[in-house]
Order: C-alpha cells, then structure tokens, then sequence
C-alpha cells in the first residue's frame, strides 16, 4: 500500500484551472520531486494534500485511509507536515520557542530541559545553530526557511512537504541543504515530496519526479528519463534552459 494516493485532484480557482484530474502515488521512504513552470499547480496541490484549501473533486489517501479535506491541524496529527514558500515563523517568538509550538503538539510529555534540548537539536539539525535566543522576525530569508524547516521536523511526520527550501542558498549552502534532505529520509526515516525549480538538485536527490504543467501531471518517472520527455522539454525544461 502507498503511504499517500492522489486520485483525480480537481481544483479550479474562479477562471483558472489550477489542478485537472492528477492522480499519483508516494511511496513509503521515497523522495519524490514535484516541478513545472510557475503557477502549475504544485503549491496548490500540497494545499489540497494538507487540507489547507478543499478539492472541487477527488481524494486523497493516507496509509490507505480516506483523508480527503480533513483540517491542516488534523493531517499534521495523522503525520503530514509541510514548509512554506513564503515562510510563516512566530515572528515575535524566538527560534527555540518556535520550535517549540509543533514539539508541544507531537510530544506533549516532553517538558522543561528535555524539550528545550529537543528544540536546540533540531534548530542544529537545520544549521540554526548559536540562533536560538533570536526572535524570528530577525532572521534572514534563507534562516527564515532553515526555521520553518526545524519546525516541521518537530511536527515528527511521517511525510514532509517541501516547497522551495533552495532559494536564495549559494552553492556551499546549497551542499548542506541537499544532504539535510537526504539525511531526513535516510536518518529519520521520513517520506519526502519536494517542489523545486533548481532541477541539478532535483536530479541528484530524488528517486522519482512528477511533472505538472498548467494543473495536469503531464509525466513521471525517474529523474534521467523525465528530463528526456518531449512534453517535458516544451512544457518546462526548455524554460528553464533559456531563462
Ligand atoms: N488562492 C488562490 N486564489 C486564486 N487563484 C489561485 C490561488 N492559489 C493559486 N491560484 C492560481 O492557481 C494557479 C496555480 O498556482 P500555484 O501557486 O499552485 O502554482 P505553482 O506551480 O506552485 O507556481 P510557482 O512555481 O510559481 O510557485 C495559478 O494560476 C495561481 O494564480
């Protein structure tokens, strides 16, 4: 059984058809790569998977079971967590409190020194180490997302939805961050979908891709093969090169 199954996604936003009948799988222990042009549909359908908007049509399962629309609050709970292209932290909070709001939630029996050590290690996990008495609101762009990142990973899921962690990183930081996402699926043991338009990246860490263009999945497959695919190359990759 698929640990997450998309079956016929439709969303539609007034004019606009932002997801058309997409179906697909993630599997256990994978890290699936989700790309296509700007405004594809890819952050929309992690907001269908997370129930942070309703589909018009279709379901979504979860270990098997039917979880389609449940609250975001709820599809945390059950083991979905996600990241935020625009990064939403408690600004007037500091990192370690931060990190402490979802460790409460996935927890709650961790207290006092424990869950203060619990969140400084995963503030370390995501390189925000010696910014733990920061507040939020002070971080750069690039800590705003390592941030975000921590809190997620606090959340304990068992599937992390990244949206567009890469942006603004320079190649070093780059390094790091593309082995953080390999050590959350090969150390913690997480299922990762990753949206990302930095396609080296995309091709040195996932197993599998899925290609979205204009809210339909118009490929999938691995990396080497998507990358050859004419609809592809026409839909985005050709973009891509140019740009
Ligand atoms: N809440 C909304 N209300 C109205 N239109 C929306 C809403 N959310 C998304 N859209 C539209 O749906 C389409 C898909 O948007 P979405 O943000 O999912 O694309 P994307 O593939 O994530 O793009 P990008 O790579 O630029 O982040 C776009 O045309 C967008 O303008």
């Amino acid at each position: 059984m698929s640990l997450l199954e998309i079956k016929d996604a439709c969303k539609r936003f007034g004019g606009v058809q932002a997801i058309s009948e997409v179906s697909f799988r993630v599997e256990q222990g994978e890290i699936l790569g989700l790309i296509g042009p700007n405004g594809a549909g890819k952050t929309t359908l992690f907001n269908l998977i997370t129930g942070a908007i309703q589909m018009d049509r279709g379901s979504v399962l979860w270990d098997g079971r039917e979880i389609t629309g449940l609250r975001p609050d709820l599809a945390c709970k059950a083991g979905i967590s996600r990241t935020f292209q625009v990064t939403r932290p408690f600004g007037r909070m500091t990192c370690l409190e931060n990190v402490y709001v979802p460790l409460l939630e996935n927890q709650p029996n961790l207290k006092g020194k424990a869950r203060q050590q619990e969140s400084a290690r995963l503030l370390g996990v995501t390189g925000l180490a010696g910014k733990e008495a920061w507040l939020a609101e002070s971080l750069n762009l690039i800590d705003k997302k390592r941030l975000e990142l921590a809190r997620a990973l606090a959340a304990g899921p068992r599937l992390i939805l990244l949206d567009e962690v890469l942006g603004g990183l320079n190649t070093m930081e780059m390094q790091d961050a593309l082995k953080l996402i390999k050590s959350i699926r090969d150390e913690y043991e997480m299922t990762v979908v990753w949206i990302e338009h930095i396609m080296g990246a995309i091709m040195s860490v996932c197993e599998r891709v899925l290609v979205l263009d204009m809210g339909r999945l118009i490929c999938q497959g691995e990396p080497g093969v998507v990358c050859q695919d004419p609809a592809v190359i026409e839909a985005y990759l050709g973009e891509q090169a140019d740009a």
